[in-house]
């Protein structure tokens, strides 16, 4: 659980004067390091442009902040909390799903949007996948999952079993794989793959009556996610946070990035992070 998250990463942070310090010192440079994973339409970069529901919301917050510039280090998914951690990032911004365990080790903001999940298959869909446990069901069948994404641990508590799974890097490389056939079948966010299949081969295709698991995790709450020792940082952004979902922004950035405002819109104080981080809404 993340009942302590005032207290710092290490017990030993989190003081308010260095907290303070974190928002202070961005509004005097007017300037936010965000990082990202490459991940359309969560945060990806395009024509040398950042782009993205998540990348949309935090400008937008920011900008009440007072803090006008966004800078970004790409990274991949697997290491957005260490690159955090290690300051390379003031915030991760990539529609990044709020869990149990990484509230260990970010702070999270509170929700922006809720999703479910996807599958990609090859073209045809030959071993007709259409859920997660048609795969644990055969062990034949390959999966290949971007490291450190919360899918990795869905498709473990579904039974599927560790050899039958092969990581990769980020999105490209799980539909490469699957080009190659090295996989059969990937899993990420429902958008994500929406997104990718559209700009993939003809030779891929997305499950269209994949049925959402019912497990511990989906629908994700995805969110901004901050050092532990920046909470004041986290705070201030959640007050802004909650104004823009109030007045509609929010819900209109979303629908410029693809999303339905219907079913991917969290509703302020609906579901709350602090509800997520601890087990009860997860
Ligand atoms: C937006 C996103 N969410 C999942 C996660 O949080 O692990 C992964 O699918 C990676 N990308």
């Amino acid at each position: 659980a993340c009942g302590s998250e005032d207290e710092g990463a290490n017990g030993d942070g989190g003081d308010s004067e260095s907290n303070g310090g974190k928002l202070e010192e961005l509004q005097e440079a007017g300037t936010v390091t965000i990082g990202f994973a490459n991940e359309e339409p969560y945060a990806y970069e395009e024509d040398g442009e950042l782009k993205g529901a998540a990348v949309d919301i935090a400008a937008a917050v920011f900008a009440e902040l007072g803090i006008d510039n966004m800078k970004s280090q790409l990274s991949n998914f697997d290491s957005l909390i260490p690159g955090l951690q290690a300051n390379q990032f003031d915030v991760v911004t990539a529609g990044m799903a709020i869990t149990p365990d990484r509230c260990e080790q970010a702070a999270f903001g509170e929700p922006e949007m809720v999703y479910g999940e996807g599958l990609v298959v090859q073209a045809g869909n030959p071993l007709n996948i259409q859920s997660y446990q048609d795969i644990a069901d055969n062990p034949d069948i390959r999966v290949t999952v971007m490291s450190g994404a919360t899918e990795v641990g869905y498709l473990e508590s579904v039974g599927v079993s560790d050899d039958q799974v092969t990581p990769a890097d980020d999105i490209p490389a799980t539909f490469s794989a699957i080009q190659a056939d090295r996989a059969d079948v990937t899993t990420a966010t429902e958008m994500t793959l929406r997104m990718a299949v559209e700009t993939a081969g003809d030779d891929l295709e997305f499950v269209d009556n994949f049925e959402q698991p019912d497990i511990e995790g989906v629908p994700s709450y995805g969110a901004a996610a901050f050092s532990k020792d920046n909470t004041e940082l986290r705070d201030a952004y959640n007050e802004k946070l909650k104004e823009l979902k109030e007045d509609g922004t929010v819900a209109e950035l979303l629908e410029a990035n693809g999303f339905d405002p219907e079913s991917n819109m969290a509703e302020a104080g609906e579901i709350t992070t602090e509800s997520v981080c601890s087990g009860e809404n997860y």
